[in-house]
């Protein structure tokens, strides 16, 4: 006979757990209200799939995420995975900031079994909630012999993304991830899990024991980029502190020229600066010579919120500049 699997469940808030004041209130609702045991409880469905603990690592509207719980998942997906006995993880997360917690884990945790984020658009007690089934895939997603080797997932909408592809793309609608440039890794279609390919995207090196791990990450800021910037808030960014930054540029990464030339400045002054798009889709890369004159990076194919998460990650372990942007090229 096939063995049980054992999912764990670790809740941390969101619109998936949201509670309104009526059932046709999609907004102004309590993200984060509803427990654990109450999400799981409402699904009961789950029990067929497989053996379904749960544990409230957080209660928080994903706009409020922190490195502090980041870190927490990581260090909670590893111990379950390894001795703890999981043979897949589904993570309840709201979807503001979902893309970003899935990319974190999937540089930070190496493992074969099956890493599900999930989440809805709608609170739990709104008129045709979105998160019992989406909380029934994922468990699905996480229990299935396909899923092991495909890195860490978004499962939302019957949709099967990759960590490193997907983005939200719409305030409202249910149907708001999207992997712009690689398309879905795969579906669950009427209760069945179908992958069309496999992901090309590993963990970093030695994830598994990054130096200063679980520390503060160093501070890399986000500047939006518009026509007519006069760069002031590079300077801003170095003033405040910033190791680095990611400038949202507009198409293939272009930088309005008072803002290339403040970049160039702050790089002189040993900030790492990375050029990202402000597009949604696409690739960034290198473009000018005086770009490349000025040591201003490029970020591939990361969005600017993962792109900061990699630079993060490269300064902790404290890489230099040629080897930070060999990582945006590779992760
Ligand atoms: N749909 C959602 O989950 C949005 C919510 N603000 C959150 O990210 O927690």
């Amino acid at each position: 006979m096939k063995q049980r699997k054992h999912i764990y469940v670790l809740a941390t808030g969101g619109t998936i757990a949201g509670q309104a004041e009526s059932g046709v209130a999609t907004t102004g609702y309590r993200a984060g209200a509803v427990s654990v045991d109450a999400l799981l409880s409402a699904v009961p469905e789950l029990s067929e799939l497989a053996e379904v603990s749960g544990e409230q690592v957080a209660a928080i509207d994903s706009k409020d995420m922190t490195e502090q719980i980041q870190w927490e998942l990581v260090r909670r997906c590893r111990e379950l995975l390894t001795a703890g006995g999981a043979d897949g993880i589904v993570i309840t997360h709201g979807t503001d900031t979902m893309e970003e917690t899935a990319y974190f884990l999937s540089l930070l945790v190496d493992t074969e079994k099956p890493i599900v984020l999930t989440g809805a658009m709608r609170p739990a007690t709104a008129l045709s909630a979105d998160g019992p089934l989406n909380l029934l895939d994922a468990v699905r997603v996480a229990a299935s012999d396909v899923a092991g080797g495909m890195g860490v997932l978004v499962v939302m909408n019957n949709q099967i993304d990759g960590a490193h592809d997907v983005t939200k793309t719409h305030t409202m609608s249910v149907d708001t991830f999207r992997s712009p440039d690689s398309g879905a890794l795969g579906r669950v279609n009427d209760g069945e899990v179908t992958f069309f390919r496999r992901p090309v995207h590993t963990p970093l090196p030695h994830s598994q024991s990054l130096p200063g791990e679980g520390a503060s990450l160093p501070q890399v800021r986000i500047l939006y980029g518009y026509g007519g910037d006069d760069g002031a808030l590079v300077e801003a960014a170095v003033r405040s502190g910033a190791r680095g930054i990611i400038y949202a540029g507009m198409g293939n990464g272009s930088l309005p020229q008072p803002v290339e030339q403040r970049l160039a400045a702050a790089v002189r002054q040993g900030i790492v600066a990375v050029r990202s798009s402000r597009g949604c889709g696409g690739s960034v890369t290198q473009a000018e010579a005086s770009y490349e004159q000025a040591h201003i990076l490029y970020s591939g194919t990361l969005n600017p919120q993962k792109a900061r998460i990699l630079l993060q990650l490269a300064l902790l372990q404290g890489r230099d500049r040629s080897e930070i942007q060999e990582l945006f090229l590779r992760y």
